[in-house]
């Protein structure tokens, strides 16, 4: 393995000590601590234990953490309900409703209805407007994460190459636009894209979020590139094993011996994403307050 490990469990557990230590000058200045509300329908398992580990995290920055568990069934007035009690509550800066919802929901409908100075997860439409004319607001804490992590590695990101695989609304679409907003040439790949691997060949950055374990390949990387893996898939168990390993959208070892810098799965860009959930949650907390932004973030 020739390529640096981008280790985005350290650099998460940096960004969230720094915002930890933020917390008591907001609370000097309003009184009050941020306050982060996480929505889960269902009983997922996977969602369970997720949403348990950003409740942790945002208790342990000092901020206050509200849980609402609906069940399976909720109606969508229901669930708008919430959402719409959340919107008023003044304890409340971030509002995540996690995703996905059970089938019957109408997932876009909800998270429209979240007051977007509040939607720290960067989903409604008006975040997406305000990312795409770069006004300031909400951006997605995945591709925000990944930006994080290239930016410490390459500081300037102008003119470079980069292709995104993958055009979701929580990572793909948002990681272009902030791409081109640090003035990167941007490709956005997907699965109709002919020729993928040529097309990766060419980037100075590749930022993988397709969801296919090991869907990249070595042979696909330029040397001397920077590979992002946002994908995290758990494989099949092996013979006897009770869990498979967790493995991203990248040959890890392959593409390891061609680039310059990977991140890996899982400890790459995985915590960045919780870090960046309360860095929003403390930018949100002090515009609502009219407390101008929190510096160094
Ligand atoms: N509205 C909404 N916003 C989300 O941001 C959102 C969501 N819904 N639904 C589910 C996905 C998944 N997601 C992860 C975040 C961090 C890790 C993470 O910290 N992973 C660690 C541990 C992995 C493990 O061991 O399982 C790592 O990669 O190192 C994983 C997954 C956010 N999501």
């Amino acid at each position: 393995m020739a390529a640096e490990i981008i280790d985005g469990k350290a650099f998460a557990a940096a960004l969230r000590l720094r915002i930890a230590d933020a917390v008591p000058a907001f609370e000097a200045a309003t009184g009050r601590v941020p306050g982060l509300a996480v929505v889960l329908v269902g009983d997922d398992p996977a969602s369970a234990v997720y949403v348990a580990s950003k409740g942790k995290a945002t208790l342990a920055a000092g901020m206050a953490s509200f849980e609402h568990r609906l069940s399976a069934d909720v109606t969508q007035a229901e669930l708008e309900g919430l959402l719409a009690q959340l919107n008023t509550d003044e304890t409340v800066d971030g509002i995540l409703l996690q995703l996905p919802l059970p089938a019957h929901l109408d997932e876009q409908a909800a998270v429209a209805t979240i007051d977007p100075d509040k939607d720290v997860d960067g989903l409604t439409p008006v975040s997406a407007g305000r990312l795409a004319l770069g006004i300031p607001g909400m951006v997605p804490c995945t591709p925000h994460g990944c930006l994080l992590l290239l930016q410490d590695r390459l500081g300037d990101l102008s003119g470079k190459d980069a292709v995104v695989i993958g055009r979701s609304i929580l990572v793909g679409k948002p990681m272009a636009a902030l791409l081109l907003g640090a003035n990167c040439t941007v490709t956005m790949a997907h699965s109709r894209t002919k020729d993928l691997p040529d097309l990766v060949r060419r980037a100075d950055i590749v930022v993988a979020a397709v969801g296919r374990p090991e869907m990249v390949r070595g042979d696909w990387i330029k040397p001397g590139a920077i590979v992002i893996d946002v994908g995290i898939n758990r494989l099949a168990p092996a013979d006897g094993a009770a869990k498979g390993r967790l493995v991203g959208d990248v040959a890890y070892e392959e593409a390891g011996a061609v680039a310059t810098a990977i991140t890996p799965v899982p400890g790459g860009v995985g915590p960045m994403t919780i870090a960046c959930l309360l860095r929003n949650t403390l930018v949100a907390a002090h515009r609502r307050a009219g407390l101008s932004d929190p510096e160094g973030f």
